[in-house]
């Protein structure tokens, strides 16, 4: 019995996809937000939605722990600054993965994101295909669904919208980017805000991290050109699950950016990186600090001494989570060239281009492990 007979599916997203024998492809999968409001009865879950292997860590079988945080304002003071960097080194190294705290977002532009975001996925199914966009591509643009390559797969329980947010394309409506939901209305302007605050950090950041492994600091920064760098801002709405036992939020992956932001929102406890071969819940503060991810183009720019996470978010019970994820990647079509670190001359990773990296990320992806980053190894 299919999905579509064995539950009401009355909304699907239309997912464009290459298939094995390179032709494009285009299938229904459903919306999870709708599937969530239907009251899935327990064990009667949708066969799609059951991940593989097919028990994904829960709250018992992994560790926990609270991620490095690093303090942006003890960066900024000269008598803090070196350990903090120290600090820094460490946690990009080790984790991929810290918390920022003064950050000096105010906490009105996070709070305005916040409720457009909740306000968008409030709208009604038709609300939301009516206000915002079409674009179809195989990118991952857009309202709808993340790695869908086949007609048969296990499905994230998720469902996303995905805006390019820089460069700003002065041939919007022609190149299919006006994505941007009209509803709220205050949408695109209040995430805008947010990514030029975000901007400004990331910046800093990549200059702090070339600092910390004593290269000159703007090592990374100047891969990153201000005009035509880009950033994705990725909104992922998490519905309550019935089964957490069985269905995963998002499916292991790391981030094909250079630096991600994440803000998230909802509930906390979901968000799993794997360190020392085992999946460690992140315990996330409930308030307004921000976490930072490194990308694989970072870690091909380091010359894999920062360390891009493979991570993955689990479901929650009767619980709705939401994050807003900032990809801050060099020029589209610029290379980036990996800066070795340290005394070891020794290269691991290769020039490449930004785009082909990210066209053969989502070519090959979902993977099992970090296959991604092979194409960037020298071997
Ligand atoms: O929701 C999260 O915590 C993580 C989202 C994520 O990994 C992504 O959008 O790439
Ligand atoms: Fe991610």
């Amino acid at each position: 019995m299919s999905i579509n007979e064995e539950y009401n599916v009355t909304h699907s997203h239309e997912v464009s996809f290459i298939d094995e024998n390179g032709e494009l492809k285009t299938t229904k999968v459903p919306v999870v937000q709708e599937l969530a409001r239907q009251g899935l009865i327990n064990d009667h879950f949708p066969k799609r939605f059951i991940a593989l292997p097919p028990r994904t860590c829960t709250v018992d079988d992994c560790r926990s722990a609270t991620p490095p945080v690093i303090d942006i304002a003890k960066l900024k003071r000269d008598g803090t600054r070196e350990l903090e960097l120290r600090r820094l080194a460490d946690a990009a190294k080790e984790w991929g993965v810290f918390l920022i705290e003064n950050h000096g977002v105010d906490d009105m532009v996070l709070d305005d994101v916040k409720d457009v975001v909740k306000g968008f996925f409030g709208l009604s199914f038709e609300e939301k295909k009516a206000n915002v966009g079409s674009y179809k591509s195989v990118d991952n643009m857009g309202y709808g669904k993340n790695f869908v390559k086949s007609e048969d797969q296990p499905l994230d329980w998720i469902d996303r919208l995905t805006m390019k947010a820089a460069p700003v394309d002065p041939d919007e409506a022609t190149n299919g980017l006006l994505i941007w939901p009209k509803k709220p209305t205050n949408f695109r302007q209040a995430v805008e805000k947010y990514v030029e605050k975000s901007r400004k950090i990331l910046d800093g950041l990549l200059q702090d991290l070339a600092e910390s492994l004593s290269l000159d600091k703007n090592a990374f920064l100047q891969q990153f050109e201000p005009k035509e760098s880009e950033i994705k801002v990725r909104v992922n709405y998490y519905p309550p699950c019935p089964r957490p036992d069985l269905a995963i939020g998002i499916m292991p992956h790391t981030d094909p950016s250079g630096l991600t932001l994440l803000l998230e929102f909802g509930t906390t406890s979901a968000l799993q990186v794997q360190k020392d071969k085992f999946w460690t819940t992140l315990q996330l503060p409930n308030d307004n600090s921000l976490l930072v991810n490194i990308g694989d183009l970072l870690e091909i720019m380091s010359n894999g001494i920062l360390n891009s996470p493979w991570h993955q978010v689990r479901t929650q019970l009767e619980m709705e989570r939401f994050s807003l994820a900032c990809f801050y990647n060099p020029p589209a079509k610029s290379e980036i060239r990996p800066v070795v670190v340290g005394d070891s001359p020794e290269k691991i990773y290769k020039k490449v281009g930004v785009e082909d990296y990210v066209s053969n990320y989502y070519k090959i992806s979902p993977t099992t492990s970090k296959e991604a980053i092979m194409y960037a190894k020298i071997i």
